[in-house]
């Protein structure tokens, strides 16, 4: 690790550098790191145009070879990526163990997904010469890479959802070239795992401009790069305002493209009654763990819980206030969202209209949070918008509402989550089947029983959902299915065998599984 811009193959310098903060004492880290400047952009664009249909065009089994072979780099770093992460975003070291674990088994499942083939989702309609009144002609399809990719890495997850994270392993899967933002938090992290990616591109012989990575601090890098023209598609996991902006941008564009942006959810729980009745204080103290963990900054942290009012809330809220008054105060990211967190728990106080029901204990460190819980009526949930804004860390507000109506109301006036929790049991089976409908609207993802913060990385896993949880709720960001978001269907009629792509030749070469007049075989 230099302190590099990687442009294809090549590491390059700038005569502007910026600093990491080490969020534990609030110094910089003494490492400076080159800012990458539009010249890079451009390079890095066309670099990855140029190994666009090369790499697109690969078998599957040189793609899988490639994504695995990424993820045996990012294992090879060793402990330094552990101790860099640490030191860059506070965090500690089992939950970057776990999460190199995630980024890495990610890898590995876009590698199978890949070779398996489906997601070329080949098709063939054999021509019908003798059709009446018309022949009809021989159609075949399949979905195509859509171009080069900008993606934009999160500051809460410097793995997962960084510079080889879902949104890097999604791209390269479909078989597209990935142009990286880096992000300014943890700029060393960042460059040891763009390094593993480019010697991953150089080990399997891959064209250099497959990945290139853009370190630094300014709005105009991200902007240039989602506004240069050879680029097809963008990534981003973050704020709203970031995702609106490069929204905006990717739709002013003389070339509009699509921006698969996850921003921002507030993940309505619901304690059904029967449940309640049963374990209230338990479901308080459970409530804590997931509320608190990782500071709270997770885009799934519980933020909104629904109840039907009565005893059985105020022995959750007795539950949860023992766990919270005793919960350590930890460690937020950068600087500038530990500010937000303490402004949005601050407004939180003084709105005449909630109640603060209890805190974490107090950090000893420059940018530490103390875990909250607010509490308010449904009236006044309804009444104030404010009231239903993310506060970005380990802050919940209560809604008690008098009756299923008002539960209904408060449902129907949320905007789009991410998730959707359900505590419930038998006696509560009823009433969730009610409200199903409702959640089903609204969310990308609900769940029974648990909490949703920690999402499995699989093939039916749903990481999105309705405005403003994502840009476009038609996709996930997490689990197989997100290859979806950066191929297109190309068909090929009457095609010559010799000319068309080997996934849809008459001796199927790679073996691919085929839908042939709509029949699977
Ligand atoms: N949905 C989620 O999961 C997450 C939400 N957040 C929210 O984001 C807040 C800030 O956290 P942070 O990680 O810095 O998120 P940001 O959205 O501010 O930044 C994410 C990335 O986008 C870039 N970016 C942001 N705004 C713009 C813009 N207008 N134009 C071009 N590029 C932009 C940033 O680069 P640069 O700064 O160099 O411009 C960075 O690389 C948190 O307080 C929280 O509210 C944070 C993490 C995850
Ligand atoms: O909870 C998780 O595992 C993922 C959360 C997430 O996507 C995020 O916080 O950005």
């Amino acid at each position: 690790m230099t302190g590099a811009i990687l442009v294809g193959g090549e590491a390059r310098s700038s005569d502007r550098f910026f600093q990491a903060t080490d969020p534990a004492t609030g110094e910089l880290i003494e490492a400076r790191f080159p800012e990458a400047g539009i010249e890079d952009v451009d390079a890095a664009c066309r670099l990855a145009d140029l190994a666009f249909m090369d790499y697109a065009m690969s078998p599957p089994t040189r793609i899988a070879a490639f994504l695995e072979k990424i993820a045996e780099n990012i294992l090879a770093i060793g402990d330094d990526l552990i101790v860099s992460a640490m030191r860059e975003t506070g965090l500690p070291r089992p939950r970057l163990e776990g999460e190199r674990g995630r980024t890495v088994g990610q890898l590995r499942l876009f590698a199978g997904l890949v070779r398996q083939g489906e997601w070329i989702d080949a098709r063939i309609d054999p021509a019908m010469p003798d059709r009446a009144p018309a022949p009809r002609p021989e159609i075949r399809s399949r979905k195509m890479a859509l171009g080069p990719v900008a993606v934009f890495g999160a500051s809460n997850f410097p793995l997962a959802f960084s510079v080889a994270g879902g949104d890097t392993a999604s791209a390269l899967a479909a078989g597209c070239p990935v142009v990286f933002k880096g992000h300014p938090a943890h700029p060393a992290t960042g460059e040891l795992v763009a390094r593993a990616i480019q010697s991953a591109v150089s080990d399997c012989g891959l064209p250099e401009g497959v990945f290139s990575y853009l370190p630094g601090p300014s709005h105009e890098l991200g902007q240039a790069l989602v506004a240069h023209p050879l680029i097809t598609a963008v990534g981003f996991t973050g704020s709203r305002a970031g995702g609106l902006a490069l929204m905006k941008t990717a739709a002013e564009r003389e070339t509009p493209i699509p921006v698969y942006a996850e921003m921002s959810s507030i993940n309505p729980v619901l304690l059904l009654p029967s449940r309640l009745k049963a374990a209230a204080e338990a479901l308080g103290g459970a409530f804590v763990g997931s509320l608190t963990m990782g500071a709270g900054q997770f885009c799934t942290n519980p933020g909104l819980l629904l109840v039907l009012d009565g005893p059985d809330a105020d022995r959750f809220l007795d539950g949860a206030t023992k766990a919270l008054v005793e919960s350590a105060a930890l460690t937020m990211l950068t600087p500038g969202i530990h500010a937000a967190y303490c402004a949005g728990i601050e407004a939180l106080a003084d709105h005449g209209g909630a109640r603060l029901v209890a805190r974490g204990l107090v950090g000893e460190g420059p940018h530490m949070a103390r875990a909250a819980l607010f509490e308010t009526s449904a009236s006044q949930f309804l009444s104030d918008p404010v009231l239903s804004r993310e506060v970005f860390g380990s802050t919940s507000l209560l809604v008690r509402c008098k009756d299923e109506a008002e539960l209904c109301a408060v449902l129907e006036g949320l905007e789009g989550q991410l998730t959707a929790t359900l505590h419930m049991d038998e006696g509560d089976q009823a009433l969730a089947g009610r409200l199903m409908p409702r959640l089903i609207r609204k969310v990308g993802r609900i769940l029974a029983n648990g909490w949703p913060t920690g999402v499995e990385v699989t093939h039916a896993m749903v990481h999105g959902g309705p405005f403003p949880a994502t840009s476009d709720g038609r996709t996930t960001s997490v689990g197989t299915m997100a290859i979806e978001r950066f191929l297109r269907p190309v068909c090929f009629q009457d095609i010559s065998d010799v000319l068309l792509p080997e996934a849809l030749r008459q001796d199927n070469p790679l073996s691919l599984p085929l839908r042939v007049d709509g029949q699977r075989i």
